[in-house]
């Protein structure tokens, strides 16, 4: 009989051995426990029946029938909480959408090998098993297997659920990385454009109001123009198929949904007296009519606002612009020069004074080989020692395509059109994520679809000075012209797009700087980071379930590359910067609260830290290194260029 040794507590493994022992005593040998104790073996070998089964050992089980407790990570093993659900319910319904759609797609053995391991990840995932590790032979890919190896809780549910739903989505990836025929292949493509599709008549709606806000106003409507689309962003983030689990979201397909294309209801009977004494603060809320019209939305689900701090947003954004952009204006001269321009200069290398030059056209033909391998060095201003952007920027961190991307394009836009800001850049994914993250791809997507899309609707214009309604034509005239002023944007440098390998990382955002110190700094040249949705908060606040009332800076645990603007509908269990008693009433009215996503908040988070220059080289004077240490190719001098890195 082979004997397996694991880890099983000894009480435990007692239990289970005298429980199994008196069960059918007779048809199994009864072994006296061993006097050594240590003889763990025993106690998880399972008693072999003669033509019977083997008696199924219980292991202690990682599962707690609990909600999360407080400040500890939201993980699977508490079966009371959402991410239990989440892990259940959901991950494997998304899975399993993705090898459906690709077992129609079909496709050769590569598709076939794709479909083989992401079934084999989503058994483990149901069964909680231990992450297998990555097989793409990249830099990235390792990374991943040294996060892997080094966790101490190996297993889908026993692990942070922002980790394991982060790894899910990154092997579905893999599976394509590793496919030759499926290489760009986007599995929720499809998805990601019905979402903009299935949204044309707000955006169209929307799009009617967002274009009279972009003419330079005076500050006091610029600022409730600002709160409003700050709004507007944020219930767009309703919007998100992960959480619908890829059923199709439609703005407006919140709670009692209101048929905005019928003539509005006659107005409520006053309501009766007061009832005697204090309104029960725990009865449920009563059922709001959510308009689908984006701005009429932003004033019926105001209750439903539990943080805003969109004004205070507002003037601070407005002021460090001004800040930022005084102090570009006053910048002559870089303050320090970067060891690498002393070094350079002292080896008679031009040292890099402007903006990068042109490439330097390519070695003539037959060129020797030491000629071509002297191109001239191009001449960058070393970001090392950068303390000063060259434009006033303000970024965002994208969350879902389609209609959320649209509101967020918007808000931008006002930035740009009231001259608040040079420059905004949007942060998007590297690669198919959580179902409707924005890709290079989708942000393309979304702005060409803009800028061609067709569409015609009537609908009840705003009531006359008699209360009388005009029905209104609506069609996406405007919903085109800001899409070409998106792709002028795109084209003139105004908007920027990156997909950096950072934003599909599992770690929370406090550890930005130990697993990529270049995207802190980043981060620090601009005015505010608006970081849209429920898994960007996730990370902002470390995945922990904190204290509800606590503010957002003690829980962001240093993480102020720059002023942190945290936009998000509730859709996981965790929040801070709560009103005193909120959470508790909210827990009372419905314990499910936090898993529907009809509430949100607008956080903000003024400080941050100090941008310094650094003390070693920068990535761009890494280009130009190598390059002197071929020019001067003496031993000592590769061997000490070798050293700065
Ligand atoms: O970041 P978003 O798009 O706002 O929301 C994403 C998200 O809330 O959807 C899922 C809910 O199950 C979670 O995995 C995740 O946090």
């Amino acid at each position: 009989m082979s004997t397996r040794t694991s880890k099983v507590s000894v009480s435990s493994a007692t239990r289970v051995a005298s429980k199994t022992a008196s069960k059918g005593a007779s048809s199994i040998n009864t072994k006296t426990v061993p006097d050594d104790e240590k003889d763990a073996a025993y106690y998880v070998t399972p008693e072999f029946i003669y033509g019977g089964p083997f008696i199924p050992v219980k292991k202690p089980s990682p599962f707690i029938d609990s909600i999360t407790p407080m400040n500890v990570p939201l993980q699977g093993t508490f079966t009371r909480s959402f991410a239990y659900i989440s892990l259940k319910d959901k991950l494997p319904i998304i899975i399993t959408q993705v090898i459906d759609d690709l077992s129609k797609k079909g496709g050769g053995p590569d598709v076939q090998q794709f479909l083989e391991k992401v079934t084999k990840m989503k058994n483990d995932l149901m069964t909680n098993k231990d992450y297998d590790l990555f097989t793409i032979d990249t830099p990235e890919g390792e990374k991943w297997n040294t996060w892997i190896e080094n966790l101490v809780n190996k297993k889908y549910y026993n692990n942070t659920w922002l980790f394991t739903e982060c790894y899910v989505y990154r092997r579905l990836y893999e599976g394509c990385e590793l496919a030759d025929s499926l290489k760009s292949y986007d599995y929720f493509a499809e998805k990601k454009k019905q979402s903009f599709h299935g949204n044309l008549k707000p955006m169209c709606r929307a799009a009617e109001k967002v274009v009279t806000m972009l003419s330079v106003s005076d500050k006091d409507k610029r600022k409730a123009d600002f709160m409003t689309l700050l709004k507007l962003a944020l219930w767009a983030n309703k919007c998100d198929l992960s959480f619908s689990v890829g059923a199709e979201v439609t703005l407006g397909g919140t709670e009692d949904e209101e048929d905005e294309d019928a003539p509005p209801p006659p107005p409520p009977p006053p309501p009766p007296p007061p009832a005697k004494g204090k309104r029960k603060s725990t009865e449920p809320p009563k059922p709001i009519k959510v308009s689908s019209e984006p701005f009429q939305m932003i004033l019926d689900l105001k209750d439903k606002l539990l943080v805003d701090d969109s004004g205070k947003i507002a003037d601070q954004i407005v002021t460090k612009a001004e800040n930022k952009q005084a102090a570009i204006d006053g910048n002559t001269v870089f303050k320090q020069k970067c060891s690498c321009h002393r070094l350079a200069k002292s080896f008679g290398v031009p040292i890099c004074e402007e903006e990068a030059p042109p490439p330097p056209p390519p070695p003539p033909e037959g060129a020797t080989e030491e000629a071509a391998a002297e191109p001239e060095i191009p001449k960058i201003p070393c970001p090392a020692k950068m303390t000063i952007p060259h434009h006033v920027m303000f970024d965002i961190v994208c969350d879902n395509a389609g209609y959320e991307l649209f509101a967020d394009l918007c808000f931008a836009t006002f930035l740009l059109e009231q001259k608040i800001v040079q420059m905004v850049r949007f942060h998007v994914k590297k690669m198919p994520w959580f179902v409707s993250d924005v890709t290079m791809a989708d942000f393309k997507y979304v702005i060409e679809a803009a800028g061609t899309a067709s569409f015609s609707c009537t609908v009840p214009g705003p009531p006359g000075p008699e209360g009388n309604v005009e029905m209104q034509t609506i069609t996406a005239d405007n919903l085109n012209s800001l899409g070409k002023q998106w792709s002028s944007y795109l084209d003139g440098g105004e908007f920027v797009v990156m997909d950096e390998d950072y934003w599909t990382y599992p770690h929370p955002y406090c550890e930005m700087k130990k697993y990529d110190y270049n995207m802190y700094r980043k981060l620090q040249y601009t005015v505010g980071i608006l970081f849209k949705g429920d898994l960007n908060y996730r990370k902002l606040l470390a995945g922990r379930n904190v204290n509800p009332y606590s503010g957002l800076e003690p829980n962001l645990q240093g993480f102020i590359p720059a002023p942190i603007i945290a936009v998000r509908t509730v859709k996981s269990e965790m929040i801070c910067g709560l009103s005193k008693g909120k959470f508790d009433v909210l827990n009372k009215q419905d314990p499910n609260w936090m898993r529907s996503g009809d509430y949100g908040v607008i956080q903000y988070c003024p400080k941050a830290e100090p941008l310094k220059s650094m003390t070693q080289t920068c990535s761009t004077c890494t280009y130009q290194k190598p390059f002197i240490a071929v020019t001067f190719t003496k031993r000592s001098l590769t061997i000490f260029f070798g050293a700065l890195n």
